[in-house]
């Protein structure tokens, strides 16, 4: 949860990981679907991401992008019409989860994973005091009771810098500002003693001294905790300021992934480049605040071509005939790829497009997508 500034993820051998050892959390190919009668919505669409222990890995992109429903995915948390494909694969400390039962994935819930939403309110029982919430939460995922129940609530409270804390276990959640109900539904989160984190936009709603404040608290808990946090959001600033990596998602595929600090001096993807360009204070001079034109498309048929090729400037022919793959944008660093026709850069245009049309063949695209070996072989995931 560095920030990239200081950066240590690439000097702390973070960045050798690969091949070492195994990621806490892993996604491969990971398609999630909604059916209606008209259509079936691909908001997740063969997507791979890895989390490292200890480490934050970002996910972002813009609204509807699928950042949400990748989330909801790995949490068991995926409803009606909405499907999770069969080909999908997702591995917390090595094991397969997809194919978990409600009750496993309520053990997952209360002890491996923790999830904090944008709006605290969602995860708090309003008629509940939220020192009630707490020791429930240690009475169901540890057996923690009586007397040693509400020392530990206390002493969490105190961890997320709620003050007061003894007072405060009595309240009940309406009587929380937002900024201490997320630190109250943290709290509840520590309870279950989680390994992993995710994080879907859980600052959003706050304003920007309060945000501050949550990513600090976080990073301090990473920190103490040795938590591996995935980190939703659509602030590129947030981004920034905390992740250690990051995933750029646009509807329901990853168009680019690189460490952080690689990722905003050296953006690749067009897609990229137009987020960073939209960050506020980009361009002092300007008084209107840049954003990309157009909107994310529903992705309701098989990625045939370049979902972004109608809003991208340097789109070409090719970008609406050829699906691009994730390839690795130059010779080195061999952890920044992106899925472009433009890449990899060295190649000429229709080297590169030929390359593509190869790895889309390999994967069998339109249809089912790569397997985790498959994928993993041709370093579809880029560590
Ligand atoms: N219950 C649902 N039924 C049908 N389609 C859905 C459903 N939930 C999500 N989708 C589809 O999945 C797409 C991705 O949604 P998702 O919530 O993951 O986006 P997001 O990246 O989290 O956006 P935001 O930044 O607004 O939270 C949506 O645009 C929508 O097409
Ligand atoms: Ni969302």
């Amino acid at each position: 949860m560095s920030a990239p500034p200081s950066g240590d993820s690439v000097e702390d051998g973070r960045g050798d990981r690969r091949g070492q050892e195994e990621p806490v959390l892993s996604v491969r190919n990971l398609q999630t679907v909604f059916r209606t009668d008209r259509e079936t919505i691909r908001a997740v669409d063969g997507i791979d991401l890895d989390l490292y222990e200890g480490e934050t890995v970002g996910l972002v992109g813009e609204s509807g992008s699928g950042k949400s429903v990748t989330a909801r995915s790995i949490m068991g948390l995926v409803e009606e019409p909405g499907e999770v494909l069969p080909e999908s694969s997702i591995r917390f400390k090595g094991e397969e989860i997809t194919d978990y039962d409600t009750a496993q994935y309520q053990e997952l819930r209360g002890s491996g994973i923790g999830m904090i939403f944008q709006d605290p309110l969602s995860s708090l029982n309003p008629v509940f005091t939220v020192g009630n919430q707490i020791r429930e939460a240690l009475k169901v995922n540890r057996g923690i009771t009586g007397e040693a129940a509400r020392e530990e609530a206390i002493d969490l409270l105190e961890a997320v810098q709620i003050p007061d804390a003894a007072r405060r276990l009595g309240e009940y959640p309406h009587e929380f500002s937002g900024g201490m109900r997320q630190r109250a539904v943290i709290a509840m989160m520590l309870a279950c003693d989680p390994e992993v984190l995710i994080c879907d936009e859980p600052t959003t709603a706050l304003d920007v001294t309060i945000q501050a404040q949550i990513l600090e608290l976080l990073s301090d808990l990473q920190d103490e905790r040795g938590l591996s946090i995935l980190f939703i959001t659509h602030d590129m600033g947030v981004i920034a300021d905390i992740t250690d990596r990051v995933n750029v998602m646009y509807a329901g595929e990853i168009v680019e992934k690189a460490p952080t600090e690689e990722l905003f001096a050296d953006p690749r993807h067009p897609y990229t480049e137009g987020l960073l360009e939209a960050i506020p204070g980009q361009h002092a001079d300007e008084d209107r605040l840049r954003t990309i034109e157009g909107e994310v498309p529903t992705p309701n048929e098989a990625a045939t071509h370049c979902r972004f090729a109608p809003r991208c400037p340097k789109a070409f022919e090719e970008c609406e005939a050829v699906h691009p793959e994730l390839v690795d944008v130059d010779e080195s660093p061999a952890d920044h790829t992106a899925a472009c026709l433009l890449y990899p850069e060295g190649m000429s245009k229709g080297e590169a497009v030929a390359h593509h049309e190869r790895l889309g063949e390999a994967h069998g695209d339109g249809n089912s997508r790569p397997t985790g070996e498959d994928v993993a072989a041709d370093g579809g995931d880029s560590r």
